[in-house]
């Protein structure tokens, strides 16, 4: 099942210098961990702010919650998600 994922970062401005490195560190090694393993499909930079729109592809609602809530970032992020389907007018032959 594909997901688009959208995820706005709202980091404390008080937070210590050094929590905000390390929270980012292991942010991008679970997310690029999650890629690695295809299950996340897509990860674009929304230009002008800190967000981001993201693809899933995940078996299903209970994985997408489960991935989603490991992120470290997770208790800073206000998170929106779309269930994807195939559009008639598609010409891919996948989902690709
Ligand atoms: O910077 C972001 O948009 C938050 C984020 C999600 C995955 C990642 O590596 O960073």
């Amino acid at each position: 099942m594909l997901f688009h994922v959208e995820m706005v970062v709202k980091l404390p401005p008080d937070m210590p210098t050094e929590q905000v490195a390390d929270i980012k560190a292991r942010e991008k090694a679970y997310s690029q961990e999650l890629q690695r393993q295809g299950k996340w499909r897509h990860l674009w930079r929304v230009a002008g702010s800190y967000a981001n729109v993201s693809i899933f592809d995940v078996n299903d609602n209970d994985e997408l919650q489960e991935i989603i809530s490991g992120l470290p970032l997770f208790p800073y992020m206000d998170i929106q998600v779309k269930p994807l389907c195939r559009h008639p007018s598609s010409i891919r032959e996948d989902d690709s």
